[in-house]
């Protein structure tokens, strides 16, 4: 997994190679989408490594509840969360309702992590974990700071995400994440579905 960064990441001159390369290879109005289509399928890549960052957060999330006894389930925060996701979306011009499905699947993702390991821990007498960031002060805002990097890369990688190319990407980064991490297999499926169906509609 890489950290998102909004300098050119080694991604992002790589894909500008590979538009350069299209734009050799094709003549006229063809080359141009092409310059289109493959930023757009390098967007999908970094929309993908975005999803397990967010991801790579929960265990914190887990491990903060565990020790305090909240809710997994928090709906004030989730309409927050959904709330800044929409007037985001909005602004930058793309489908909100599209925006605010794919971070309720953030959200279901984020609650199956939690649920899955707080339940483990209670039945194995877990006691307190040291050292667990802050959910107000540290997680959440660290939460909210992936937020528009991934509302302008869901906007970036619409073009290629309607493809059967995309679709492709996606089943094969679920093996790949499944391989890595199994006991969130389910978790990551339930992340990147609303970008999945995107190819086959
Ligand atoms: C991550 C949290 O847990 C849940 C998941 C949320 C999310 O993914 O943004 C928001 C609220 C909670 O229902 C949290 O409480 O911040």
């Amino acid at each position: 997994m890489r950290t998102f960064m909004w300098a050119p990441t080694r991604r992002a001159v790589l894909a500008g190679m590979a538009a350069t390369a299209v734009v050799l290879a094709l003549p006229g109005g063809r080359a141009l989408a092409g310059i289109v289509m493959a930023s757009a399928s390098a967007a999908v890549d970094t929309l993908l490594d975005l999803v397990e960052q967010r991801m790579a957060v929960m265990p914190d999330v887990a491990r903060h509840k565990h020790n305090t006894g909240g809710a997994v389930e928090d709906l004030p925060r989730e309409a927050q969360v959904i709330a800044a996701v929409t007037a985001r979306a909005k602004e930058a011009g793309i489908d909100p309702d599209l925006a605010a499905a794919f971070f309720q699947a953030q959200i279901d993702a984020s609650k199956i992590m939690q649920n899955s390991r707080i339940t483990a821990w209670k039945a194995a007498g877990q006691g307190k974990f040291a050292d667990v960031p802050d959910l107000a002060t540290s997680i959440r805002p660290t939460l909210d700071r992936l937020t528009p990097a991934m509302v302008a890369t869901l906007k970036e990688a619409l073009p290629a995400l309607k493809t059967a190319d995309a679709t492709a990407t996606i089943e094969a980064r679920i093996a790949r994440y499944a391989a890595a991490h199994p006991d969130d297999a389910a978790a990551f499926r339930r992340a990147v579905e609303p970008l999945r169906v995107l190819g086959k509609t």
